[in-house]
């Protein structure tokens, strides 16, 4: 203890130095605590998530009206919302229509200095000092800290803002206030998985959540299908392609990635060149270019019979994985087209496989081997991927404990009983929160280990945690994608939940695990995604009392029909939990020139007793601790054993 002292002493050397640190963490500790936001499910979808991420699923409202309440027209309040959000977008359209613009600009001004006040007041200067945009910080902070005993306070800011206006730095500077605005009524930013597949903006979104100021990502069973793909897992590269060629979405990986398709895009012309390729229509689009969507459908089909093939290879090397039961190639017979499951027939939707030898299904064709080979190579060598896999690595886990609160993609797997499931991992069985940390630990030995059989079987675990029966993140007992490509039997298509769907409801259960995670069964919440809220049949996000909350974020445009809303976003403020359901974004264009906001009806889940503070946090706790320390330096200097370096 007294060398950690000694330490402390250098930061802190005197009495007073350390007396005034401890005032100010104090202080700190009595602030309102930060606002967290909660999302999930992006899928691919930017503008809608950038626009959330904007509006921070309402907040900015929040402020506009607490500081403006009923003096501003509900109108005004909108277009103040919309300038928020999109600030260059909306001046740019201001100026078209508004014959006196410096007489705006003052308006506006004025308007946003209020609100940066109000959302500044839950910070410490130091902070907001941190958040202020280099250029224009002296001028901000004098604006919206209250001069306490001034004269003319009034004439002193009408001055400066006439200045700005003068000076015709009037643009640069409502949009440094709007994005500090932005900045601040957000403290910290919780993506709860799934980023990836389906929409057509992954890489933008990454590209947004770098630049974020404070954030975590728990990772969904999407983005470990990407992290195995980077990793250069075959089955999980397959399986990327797949989907983006499903969707329409290859060039997600031509431009988005720089990955060249074009191996794939001539063998499957070739192959495939008289098939019409029926099974593997696009998802969820037109046909606006009909030889660009011919393309995509061989490709799909190509990329479909690879992906069969290698994780057919692959489940026999890891028979622990339960996936054998899952390969299909060996069942058909490929003079009659048909296929036995289980002792029944079907006969499939498609029966043309010019590149499989019933002898030897699994085999890659010699042209499949190497389109695969040189895939794996560009995966692992694309600059820009690799960069975001880094990101999703350092700044994202499989589970996060955050404020008391117990954040995860899909589920704890249980039995029917309730029970924590076990599952094999290299030998040995692991189960609840022990399952969950050892498959987080192969994850990253997938990229970095330097044992070879380690770092093969960290690759291969992110393929098992895509669509293994047991993984936490798919939590269902199959991905029935052959059979939903070949097959019409709708039965076959089912994919059974894990039984904690089941227990969403039931209080012992729950209880379990945030026991099992070392979490209160009072305070604590579960926060999960994945599986989308059917609101329009009456199924509800707030589960088990509020206990827990399933907050698919229901982005994928894929999905809206079938919920009815676009999905859940989560809000956690000093004054408890609000949940925001949001209907479909329409375009970031209507959002600027319609002022369309999402429409969003809040519910508060939980409502605090007294407002909670940074206390009652886990930087709280933190805090606590440094004043203890720096309390111990004090009486150490107090008592002569450690003496001031003044
Ligand atoms: O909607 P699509 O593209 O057919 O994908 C369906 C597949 O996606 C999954 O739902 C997994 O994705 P989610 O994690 O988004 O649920 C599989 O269970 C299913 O087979
Ligand atoms: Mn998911």
């Amino acid at each position: 203890m007294e060398k950690y002292l000694e330490r402390l002493s250098e930061l802190y050397p005197s009495i007073a130095a350390a007396s005034t640190e401890v005032i100010n963490l104090q202080a700190i500790l009595n602030l309102p605590k930060g606002t967290e936001h909660f999302l999930t499910d992006i899928h691919g979808e930017y503008e809608a998530f950038s626009h959330v991420l904007k509006n921070g699923s309402g907040s900015v409202k929040r402020k506009i009206d607490d500081v403006f309440a009923n003096t501003m027209s509900a109108r005004d309040k909108q277009t103040l919302a919309t300038l928020i959000y999109y600030p260059r977008e909306k001046i740019e359209r201001i100026k078209k229509e508004e014959p006196n613009m410096d007489d705006w600009y003052k308006i506006m001004l004025y308007r946003l200095i209020e609100i940066s006040k109000g959302a500044a007041s839950k910070y410490t200067r130091s902070k907001v000092r941190k958040a202020l945009p280099k250029d224009f910080a002296y001028v901000i902070e004098e604006l919206i800290t209250e001069k306490q005993g001034m004269m003319d306070k009034e004439s002193y800011y009408a001055s400066i803002i006439s200045t700005i206006i003068r000076i015709g730095r009037a643009e640069e500077f409502i949009v440094a206030l709007c994005e500090l605005i932005q900045r601040l009524t957000v403290d910290h930013l919780h993506i709860v998985g799934d980023i990836y597949d389906r929409g057509p903006g992954p890489h933008i979104i990454m590209d947004k959540l770098m630049e974020h100021h404070s954030i975590d990502i728990q990772w969904g069973n999407h983005d470990v299908l990407w992290m195995g793909a980077a990793a250069g897992q075959k089955c999980c590269i397959a399986n990327v392609i797949r989907i983006c060629a499903r969707y329409g979405n290859l060039d997600i990986l031509e431009d988005g990635y720089g990955i060249n398709l074009l191996p794939l895009a001539t063998f499957s012309w070739k192959k495939y060149a008289k098939d019409p390729c029926e099974c593997f229509k696009l998802k969820g689009q037109g046909e606006e270019r009909p030889q660009e969507t011919e393309l995509n459908m061989k490709m799909h089909k190509a990329i479909s019979i690879i992906q069969f093939k290698v994780e057919g290879q692959i489940s026999q090397e890891y028979p622990e994985f339960g996936f054998e039961r899952r390969n299909f190639l060996h069942l058909i017979d490929y003079n009659e087209g048909e296929i036995t499951i289980d002792g029944e027939e079907y006969s499939l939707l498609d029966d043309y496989f010019p590149t499989i030898d019933p002898e030897n299904p699994y085999a890659l064709s010699e042209e499949e081997e190497h389109i695969m080979n040189r895939l794996v190579s560009a995966f692992q060598n694309c600059e820009k991927l690799q960069c975001h896999m880094r990101f999703l690595l350092n700044k994202g886990s499989l589970f996060k404990i955050y404020n008391s609160n117990l954040l995860y993609h899909g589920c704890v797997p249980l039995d029917e009983e309730g029970n924590f499931k076990s599952v094999v991992v290299d030998g040995k069985r692991y189960k609840g929160r022990a399952l969950y940390e050892i498959l987080e630990s192969y994850v990253r030995k997938g990229f970095f280990a330097v044992d070879q059989r380690e770092k093969e079987l960290g690759k291969n675990l992110m393929w098992y945690i895509w669509q293994g029966e047991n993984s936490p993140l798919f939590a269902k007992d199959k991905m029935a994608t052959f059979e939903r490509y070949f097959l019409a039997e709708e039965e076959l298509h089912k994919e059974k939940k894990n039984p904690y769907y089941n227990f969403l409801e039931n209080e012992a259960v729950m209880n379990k695990i945030l026991t099992e995670f070392g979490l209160s069964t009072e305070r604590s919440h579960i926060i999960n995604g994945h599986i989308p809220v059917k609101t329009k049949n009456g199924e509800n996000p707030i589960k088990c009392n509020g206990k827990v909350l399933v907050i698919d974020g229901g982005f994928s445009k894929a999905y809206q029909k079938e919920t009815g809303i676009a999905g859940y976003t989560l809000i956690y403020n000093s004054y408890g939990l609000i949940l925001a359901a949001h209907e479909p974004f329409e375009s970031t264009e209507a959002a600027i020139e319609k002022e369309k906001d999402i429409h969003s009806d809040s519910v508060i889940v939980k409502r605090v007793v007294s407002r909670k503070t940074v206390g009652d946090t886990d930087v709280g706790k933190e805090l606590r601790e440094r004043i203890e320390d720096l309390e111990a330096l004090l009486a150490a200097y107090r008592s002569g054993t450690i003496i001031e370096k003044v």
